[in-house]
């Protein structure tokens, strides 16, 4: 049977402030279309989104004012309902495109495989006929073999009712990621073209919208901000950005700001202008928690009321294609809370001391390798995701880890040199993992940037597993959750929570895997996920190594990825009572 969704809960809320032009907006959903099973405070889906949309478009629309939605791209990866299906993502394409979705780009995300570019260039992008835009990123036809824009570069309209004339643009960052079918024009490039500089000269506009899958404090941002403002300084400019899958709020001038809106479906961002064409247009922001209490709150309407028939569909298919992926199928069960950053690194409820020190130690192991040792490399950023106390499903499989890369290995490497390499990759920036706040914020000195142990106290942050709304005598008691600090103040999240204290997380995590634990190898064999091949590599030479990966790596444990190796492990080990 399929597991319903947790009851709203009852929460205090902060109200949305329309204005002349209303945005909401989503990003980085990764898959998450059939929300949180597990979290109450965020387990409204796809369908209740596309209800909500509709529900706000009528209020907005009756008092005369526009709409307009948004999405920022990281759609795939990250959920069962996208990378349990073959090929991966049929079921979410078919969901996705029952929200109109007024202007949309890709996320990094959409551009790591072929496969999976070609499936927005043949499949979403006509999904959504005229409104994905794509201003900084080409793809090889695969028919023509000729290098085209993935989409238009960039969209004039007219809203509908008040016909505010809007000119939108759609960046992703400086990605080099890509597959090698496609190519992202750094933005600082892209900028100088013809067809960018023509845009932003033309007088006929009200508003300049930005959308891309680029963080709202970024040097990209700032070079598209830069830009405009130096020609078109009285026209407003809204940016809506995502990838740091945090909430936050940009305020680059008194006519121009930037909205992010967090990750994986928890949240809905809001947005209205005021006085667009006034001196002192105002700006209006709201981080909504995506469960159905909110939106029921902010639609006016009450369980009746607020679904439209479409909505209800719309969670009729994600039910039913959760079903024909078996995603409830249990394939153990967690004894406890394993937390990404929630804990200490390292500390027994901490994800990856689970992963060093029980699945690689029990599961990573090459037969053709006998009893060699290994010195296991993975970075935090292949998880993706906290496991619940309780049942681990087909879906926990790909929400924990989602993704398909493999394990490669360099043989009888010193001992010595390579327990040097994950130390020389924690000194790095964030690399290898999304970092849970924005790269500008000043946080600490950069030489403590790259590791420590400190609580992360007063970020924007995510929340993971709320509890239930307890309410005791006279007051209610809050529920930990997003308790945002933006350029605008502390006032953004719609639901007020008590914070949750996060802590660092390195860059990279190693387990030595050996028959003989307590002696030290002389040699080892260096594993490592093949996603970071080029991050190993360099940190081995700073380590002495005289490695040349290209020609001396090769496939440690064949067709076996670290999903794999996970799921094995909890088959094994975890059987439910
Ligand atoms: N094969 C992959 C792909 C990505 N990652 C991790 O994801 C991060 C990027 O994800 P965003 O949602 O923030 O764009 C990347 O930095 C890696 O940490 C991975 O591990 N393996
Ligand atoms: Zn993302
Ligand atoms: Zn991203």
């Amino acid at each position: 049977a399929q597991p319903s969704a947790p009851d709203p809960i009852p929460a205090p809320l902060r109200g949305l402030e329309f204005g002349q032009l209303n945005f909401l907006h989503t990003t980085d959903t990764h898959g998450w279309l059939a929300g949180h099973l597990q979290e109450p405070s965020y387990a409204a889906d796809w369908g209740d989104y596309v209800s909500f949309a509709t529900r706000i478009r009528e209020k907005v629309e009756a008092r005369g004012q526009d709409l307009l939605v948004i999405d920022t791209g990281d759609r795939v990866e990250g959920n069962g309902l996208y990378d349990s299906s073959e090929p991966k993502g049929v079921y979410i394409s078919e969901i996705l495109r029952h929200q109109p979705i007024d202007l949309l780009t890709s996320g990094n995300h959409e551009l790591y495989k072929q496969n999976t570019s070609e499936a927005e260039f043949f499949t979403t992008i006509p999904n959504f006929r005229g409104n994905y835009i794509a201003s900084n990123i080409d793809i090889f036809h695969p028919g023509t073999k000729e290098l085209v824009p993935l989409a238009p570069r960039y969209k004039k309209f007219t809203t509908k009712l008040q016909g505010i004339r809007i000119t939108a643009f759609g960046f992703l960052f400086d990605f080099t990621g890509n597959n090698n079918r496609t190519v992202v024009q750094p933005v600082e490039e892209t900028i100088k073209e013809d067809w960018f500089q023509e845009a932003i000269r033309d007088k006929d506009v009200d508003l300049f919208l930005v959308i891309g899958h680029v963080p709202v404090k970024s040097q990209e941002y700032q070079a598209i901000f830069r830009a405009i403002r130096s020609l078109r300084w009285g026209v407003p400019i809204q940016f809506f950005g995502g990838h740091l899958h945090i909430r936050d709020y940009a305020r680059y001038d008194a006519k121009a700001v930037g909205l992010a809106s967090g990750r994986f479906m928890e949240t809905i961002g809001f947005l209205s202008i005021d006085g667009l064409s006034t001196s002192t247009p105002v700006f209006k922001r709201r981080y909504i928690d995506n469960n159905l209490f909110s939106l029921r709150h902010h639609s006016g309407l009450d369980e009746d009321g607020f679904p439209t028939e479409q909505g209800r569909n719309v969670s009729r298919l994600i039910a039913e294609s959760r079903s024909a992926l078996h995603l409830d199928e249990v394939h153990g069960c967690a004894p406890r809370d394993l937390w990404m950053s929630r804990v200490k690194y390292p500390s027994n409820d901490s994800i990856y001391t689970w992963l060093e020190s029980q699945v690689l130690v029990d599961s990573l192991k090459d037969e053709s390798r006998g009893d060699t040792p290994a010195l296991a490399i993975l970075n935090t950023g292949a998880i993706r995701f906290d496991i619940f106390q309780g049942p681990f499903t087909q879906d926990t499989t790909f929400i924990v880890s989602p993704f398909t890369s493999g394990f490669r290995y360099v043989k009888d490497v010193p001992y010595d040199q390579a327990q040097l390499i994950v130390g020389i990759l924690n000194k790095q920036p964030q690399i290898l993992r999304t970092p849970r706040y924005s790269p500008f914020t000043p946080l600490a000195p950069p030489e403590q940037l790259a590791y420590s142990n400190d609580i992360v106290a007063d970020l924007t942050v995510g929340a993971s597993k709320p509890q239930q709304a307890p309410l005791s005598g006279q007051e209610p008691e809050l529920i930990p959750g997003y308790t945002t600090k933006d350029d605008a103040g502390t006032d953004g999240d719609d639901t007020v929570h008590s914070p949750i204290s996060f802590y660092r997380v390195p860059n990279c995590i190693q387990a030595l895997v050996a028959a003989n634990a307590s002696a030290v190898p002389e040699t080892v064999d260096l594993v490592y996920i093949d996603f970071i091949e080029r991050h190993v590599a360099l940190a081995a030479k700073f380590a002495g190594l005289d490695v040349n990966f290209a020609q001396e790596s090769e496939v440690y444990m064949p067709s076996m990825t670290l999903t794999d190796l996970l799921l094995d492990w909890v088959k094994t080990h975890w059987k439910c009572e």
